[in-house]
C-alpha cells in the first residue's frame, strides 16, 4: 500500500510562541467563557506593561520611507525621527533613543538592534506582510511587539504580478531597451497572447485570489495549488484547485504566492523545473527563495522555461554580475509589489495604527508576536498549552492536501467553573498548531482569532463540566476538524470529522485518541501512526524496521475495537526515519495504512 507521509516545520519554537493576555483581545462570538475577574485584572497590568515608561512623548524611528498620511498620524502622538539608508551600526546607535521602529523589508532588525535597544524598544511596525527581516525570537526575549500590515499591499502585489505577466508576454521591457538604443526590431519582439492560456497560481491567499480574480479577467484559464485553500472560495470564482504536479505541468504560465518556508524553499527546482511544459513563463512577486535561482538559469538556458519575470531574489539587492538578472529572458524589477502611492498610504496607516496603538498599550489585531508572558498564568497553564499547539499541529498534518480546513471544534474536558478556566490561551494555541504549518503567519493569543477568521477557519469550542477536583484545570482537550478527508483514514471518528485528543500526564502531553481508537503516547519527537489487523508480532516487525537504522523509539502503544480486529498502533520516534524505512512499515502485510507526523 501507498506509504502516507506528512511533515511540517516548527516555525517557532514554544518558548517564542508570543503568549500574552489582553482585555481588549476581543473573543469570537463562538466562545462563550467569560473570564474570571482574577484574570481581568493580571491582563490590564500585563498590557499596561508595553506601555510603562512612556510618560514623556515616545520617539518613533521611521528607518524607511512610509507615507505621509502615516506619518501624521505618528507625529499626532509621537516625536517621529525619519532616517533612511542607515548602516547597521547606526540603527543601533539610535535604537537606545527609541520606543518604536518602523521599517519595510529593506531594514535587518537583527538580535544587534534589541540589545542595542537597551529594554527602550516597545515595539517594531513592519510596515507590510514578510516579516522575515525581522528577529522575532529576539524581539519576544527583548519584551518587544512586532505588527506588520498584512492587507493594504495586497492588490498592489497582484496587479504587478499581472503587470510582469503582461510585460514579460510582449518583451515589453527587452524591446524598450532595444527602442531606446536605436534599434527598431519588430520580428524579434514577437510575444504570445495571455487568452486562452493556462495560469497556475501557485499559493492561493490573499495576493493569489487577486492575481486569479483578474488574470480570469484577460481570459486565461486559472488553475491554483494551495493544498489548505478551501475549494469552495476556489470555485467561487471558477478556480480550479489541483495537485502541485499537476499545476506545474499543466502551466503555461506560473505566478508564486505562497510564503518563504522552510517548507516552500527552493519548490522550484532542477526537479519540478523537469516536470514544466516547455516554454513554460514564471513569475514572481513572493519571495526569491522559493526559486533555486541556479536551477533557474539552467531551465532558461534549456530553454524549459521560455522567460520569467521577477520582482523578489534570495539576495536583494542582487548581485550585479547575477546571470540570473543579466539573462535576455528574464525581467526583473526591484522588489516593487507594494510600491504604488495607493498601497503606501494604506501600509503607512495601518501600521501608524498598529504602532501607536501598541505605545498605548492596546494589543493590535496584527500583532505578530506578544511579548508578555503571565507567569502565573503560564505556570498553570503550560503543559496544556503545549499540549493544545501540538493537538492542532497533529490534527492539520492529518488532513488530506487539498481538503481545507474550514470548521474546526475544540472540546474541554474539566472540573473546573467556566469563568475559571481561560481557554483564549489554548484556543490560540490550537489555532497556532493548525495555521502555523502551513502560512508564513505567526500566531499567538493576540492574532489567533484575527487570522483564523481571515482564512475562513471557524473555531468553536465546547465544555464539558466533570465532576471531581478542580485542582487540575483541564482533564482533556478534544481537536476535531469537520468536513475534510484525512490521509489516515483511521482518524476520522464514527461522527465523520477527524477527531484527536490529547491529555497531561506528568507534565507531558499525550494523545489518547485518533477516530476512535484510543492510544497513549508521549507527543514529543515524531509520531508513526499504523492501522493493522491486531495480531501478535507487530510491535516487533515495526520496531525492527525503525531499529535497523538506529531510529529511537520513545513509546508505543496500541488501541483496538477488539481482540484480533483492527488497531491502531501509535509509535513514538525520536528521529526522522529514512523514507525507505517508511515505505518498509508501508509494506508489512498486515499494515493497512500509516502516516508519519512531525509534532
Ligand atoms: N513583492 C512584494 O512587494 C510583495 C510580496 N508579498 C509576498 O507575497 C506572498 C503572499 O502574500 P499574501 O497573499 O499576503 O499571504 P497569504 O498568507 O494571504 O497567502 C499565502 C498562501 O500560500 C499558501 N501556502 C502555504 N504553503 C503553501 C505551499 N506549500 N504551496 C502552495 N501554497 C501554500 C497559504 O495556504 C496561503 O493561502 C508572501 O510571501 C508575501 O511576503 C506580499 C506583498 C508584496
Ligand atoms: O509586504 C511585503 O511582504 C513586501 O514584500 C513588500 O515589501 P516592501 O514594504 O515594499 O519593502
Amino acid at each position: 500500500m501507498a506509504a502516507s507521509t506528512s511533515q511540517t516545520l516548527r516555525l517557532n519554537p514554544i518558548r517564542n510562541a508570543s503568549l500574552s493576555l489582553s482585555s481588549k483581545l476581543p473573543l469570537s462570538s463562538a466562545f462563550s467563557v467569560s473570564l474570571n475577574p482574577r484574570w481581568r485584572q493580571q491582563s490590564r497590568r500585563l498590557v499596561l506593561i508595553v506601555s510603562a515608561g512612556l510618560d514623556a512623548k515616545p520617539t518613533i524611528l521611521v528607518a524607511e520611507k512610509l507615507g505621509a498620511a502615516g506619518l501624521d498620524l505618528l507625529k499626532d502622538f509621537a516625536n517621529v525621527d525619519c532616517s533612511y539608508n542607515l548602516t547597521p551600526e547606526e540603527l543601533c546607535t539610535k535604537i537606545s533613543l527609541c520606543d518604536a521602529l518602523i521599517v519595510r523589508s529593506g531594514t535587518k532588525v537583527s538580535r544587534e538592534v534589541f540589545e542595542s535597544s537597551g529594554g527602550r524598544l516597545k515595539v517594531v511596525g513592519r510596515a507590510g506582510v514578510g516579516i522575515d527581516n525581522v528577529d522575532l525570537a529576539a524581539a519576544t526575549e527583548h519584551g518587544c511587539l512586532v505588527v506588520n500590515a498584512p492587507t493594504a499591499n495586497t492588490v498592489a502585489a497582484a496587479e504587478h504580478g499581472i503587470a510582469l505577466m503582461a510585460a514579460m508576454a510582449r518583451n515589453v521591457a527587452q524591446a524598450d531597451a532595444s527602442v531606446k538604443a536605436g534599434k527598431w526590431q519588430r520580428n524579434k519582439y514577437v510575444g504570445v497572447s495571455l487568452v486562452g492560456k493556462t495560469l497556475a497560481v501557485m499559493g492561493f491567499g490573499k495576493v493569489g485570489t487577486e492575481v486569479a480574480r483578474r488574470a480570469k479577467g484577460l481570459g486565461m484559464h486559472v488553475i491554483a495549488h494551495d493544498p489548505y485553500a478551501p475549494a469552495d472560495r476556489a470555485r467561487a470564482i471558477g478556480v480550479e484547485l489541483v495537485s502541485f504536479d499537476e499545476a506545474i505541468s499543466k502551466a503555461d504560465f506560473i505566478s508564486l504566492h505562497m510564503p518563504l518556508t522552510p517548507a516552500t524553499s527552493k519548490v522550484l527546482n532542477d526537479e519540478t523545473f523537469a516536470k514544466m511544459k516547455k516554454g513554460v513563463r514564471i513569475v514572481n512577486v513572493a519571495r526569491g527563495g522559493v526559486i533555486d535561482e541556479d536551477a533557474l538559469v539552467k531551465a532558461l538556458d534549456a530553454g524549459i522555461v521560455a522567460q520569467a519575470a521577477l520582482d523578489v531574489f534570495t539576495v536583494e539587492p542582487p548581485a550585479k554580475d547575477s546571470k540570473l538578472i543579466l539573462h535576455e529572458n528574464v525581467t526583473a524589477t526591484p522588489h516593487l509589489g507594494a510600491s504604488t502611492m495607493e498601497a503606501q498610504e494604506g501600509v503607512a496607516i495601518e501600521i501608524a495604527e498598529a504602532v501607536v496603538g501598541a505605545l498605548k498599550g492596546e494589543l493590535a489585531a496584527t500583532a505578530v508576536n506578544a511579548p508578555m508572558v503571565p507567569a502565573e498564568v503560564l505556570t498553570e497553564l503550560k503543559p496544556y498549552v503545549e499540549l493544545a499547539e501540538k493537538l492542532g499541529r497533529l490534527a492539520v498534518q492529518l488532513v488530506a492536501g487539498g481538503s481545507g480546513v474550514k470548521s474546526v471544534k475544540v472540546t474541554y474536558a474539566s472540573a473546573r467553573a467556566p469563568d475559571d478556566l481561560d481557554t483564549r490561551l489554548l484556543r490560540a494555541m490550537i489555532t497556532k498548531g493548525l495555521i502555523e504549518p502551513i502560512s508564513s503567519v505567526f500566531v499567538n493569543l493576540v492574532n489567533a482569532d484575527f487570522t483564523a477568521k481571515q482564512r475562513g477557519i471557524r473555531i468553536t469550542e465546547e465544555r464539558i463540566i466533570l465532576d471531581g477536583s478542580p485542582e487540575s484545570p483541564l482533564d482533556f482537550i478534544q481537536v476535531q476538524i469537520a468536513n475534510v478527508e484525512s490521509k489516515f483514514a483511521s482518524a476520522i471518528s464514527e461522527s465523520g470529522e477527524i477527531k484527536v485528543e490529547g491529555r497531561v500526564k506528568d507534565g507531558i502531553a499525550h494523545l489518547t485518541r485518533v477516530g476512535s481508537f484510543e492510544v497513549d503516547v508521549s507527543m514529543e519527537g515524531s509520531l508513526i501512526l499504523c492501522r493493522q489487523v491486531d495480531q501478535p508480532g507487530m510491535i516487533g516487525t515495526v520496531g525492527s524496521i525503525l531499529g535497523e537504522e538506529n531510529v529511537n523509539v520513545s513509546f508505543m502503544s496500541v488501541g483496538r475495537i477488539a481482540p484480533r480486529k483492527q488497531a491502531v498502533m501509535a509509535i513514538g520516534v525520536d528521529d526522522q526515519p529514512s523514507k525507505e524505512s517508511l515505505k518498509k512499515i508501508g509494506d508489512v502485510p498486515a499494515i493497512e495504512e500509516f502516516v508519519f507526523l512531525k509534532l
